[in-house]
């Protein structure tokens, strides 16, 4: 059955009014991306024979190769002993964007967890340090306990704790007594870029969508998130990947949740920039397709600080695989044209 007809038409009217073309979703990714430990010794021939024959490498961004889609990675020795890492192109091409040197020695990323772009970003600095002996670190903001659980485990899990430590605070609020060489904002919004899981969840019957023990969960986890926080929007289950109906809803539908994510976001934007160092840089991602949460963020932003300007994030990346945002300097991962998840991409830098 066409995957269109079973989008409800409150939904539809949420893509319609945010300039998202519905069509994306028939969209099928062939390919799915995965990341080698960027000091792990290994031909590209033993690759082939540990991981898949049909493995290519992807040019652009180093360490980073894709295999079909369907491909799984989890029994693989090379992923066991923590030198193989699951993670979209689009995601790999944000910390891409950061452009990690030498002279970058304390990070931020608010938004931090699960923790794919976090233990990248890791990798790259530990790389460096390795090099010059400078201790480099990478601090790792995110509101939800359950979700830096899990980027601990990772973190753990990959030795990387070293070049991590991971805050639970809010990230519109969090202060730190250090400025920071750049920043990555990896916003909280709709993701309906993450086509694959939003197709998981609208192929499910109906009766699937809201079971008891998924109510009852999410009732539990908002008393949980009330108790903690008071500007979320989201239940546990969302923060974990396990949307129910009501958070589905809540998440597309409803005007007012929609208005506080935009707020959020702008608000996660100004904290991140007022934290970040004159001359450094701040990379701003969403996995939304709508202008409002990408582009107007943006904008909005510039027009409020002189001091920030527009930069191109990608230095030299062959940019034919991904297009060029509503506004100049700004890029998205179209699904369509580069076989990846929906990305968006701006990259500030404080003058
Ligand atoms: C798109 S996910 C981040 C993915 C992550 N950067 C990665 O690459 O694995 C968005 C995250 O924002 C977090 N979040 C939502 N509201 C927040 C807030 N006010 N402050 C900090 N984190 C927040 C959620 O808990 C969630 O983990």
């Amino acid at each position: 059955m066409n995957i269109l007809n079973k989008l409800s038409p409150q939904f539809k009217e949420f893509l319609q009014e945010e300039g998202i073309d519905e069509e994306i979703f028939l969209f099928e990714q062939t390919l799915r991306y995965i990341r080698i430990k960027p000091d792990y010794q290994i031909t590209f021939e033993q690759l082939q024979q540990q991981v898949s024959n049909q493995i290519l490498s992807i040019n652009e961004i180093p360490t980073i190769y894709s295999l079909p889609a369907d491909e799984k990675i989890n029994n693989l020795q090379l992923y066991k002993d923590g030198n193989l890492y699951g993670i979209d192109k689009s995601s790999a091409a944000v910390v891409y964007s950061l452009d990690i040197n030498k002279n970058d020695i304390n990070l931020l990323e608010i938004c931090c967890a699960p923790g794919a772009k976090l233990t990248f970003i890791a990798d790259l600095l530990r790389l460096q340090t390795k090099e010059d002996g400078i201790q480099r670190k990478v601090f790792g903001v995110d509101i939800s306990q359950n979700r830096l659980n899990i980027t601990q485990s990772i973190v753990n899990k990959y030795k990387l704790e070293k070049f991590v430590e991971l805050i639970l605070e809010d990230g519109t609020k969090y202060k730190s007594e250090i400025l920071f060489d750049k920043v990555l904002i990896d916003a909280e919004c709709t993701h309906e870029g993450s086509i694959k899981h939003l197709k998981k969840y609208i192929n499910k019957p109906i009766n699937e969508k809201n079971t008891k023990k998924q109510q009852k969960n999410s009732k539990a986890s908002k008393k949980q998130l009330q108790k903690n926080y008071t500007n979320t929007y989201t239940t546990e289950q969302t923060k974990a990947n396990q949307w129910t109906e009501e958070d589905f809803n809540s998440r597309f539908l409803d005007q007012k949740k929609l208005q506080q994510i935009y707020d959020l976001q702008f608000s996660l934007l100004e904290n991140g920039y007022r934290l970040l160092k004159q001359n450094g840089m701040l990379v701003y991602s969403t996995c939304s397709f709508s202008q409002k949460q990408n582009e107007d963020q943006i904008i909005k932003f510039l027009e409020q600080n002189a001091d920030a300007i527009l930069v191109n994030p990608f230095h030299g990346m062959n940019q034919q695989q991904c297009k060029s945002g509503k506004i100049f300097n700004t890029v998205r991962f179209d699904p369509k044209v580069s076989n990846t998840g929906g990305m968006f991409i701006a990259k500030i830098q404080k003058l």
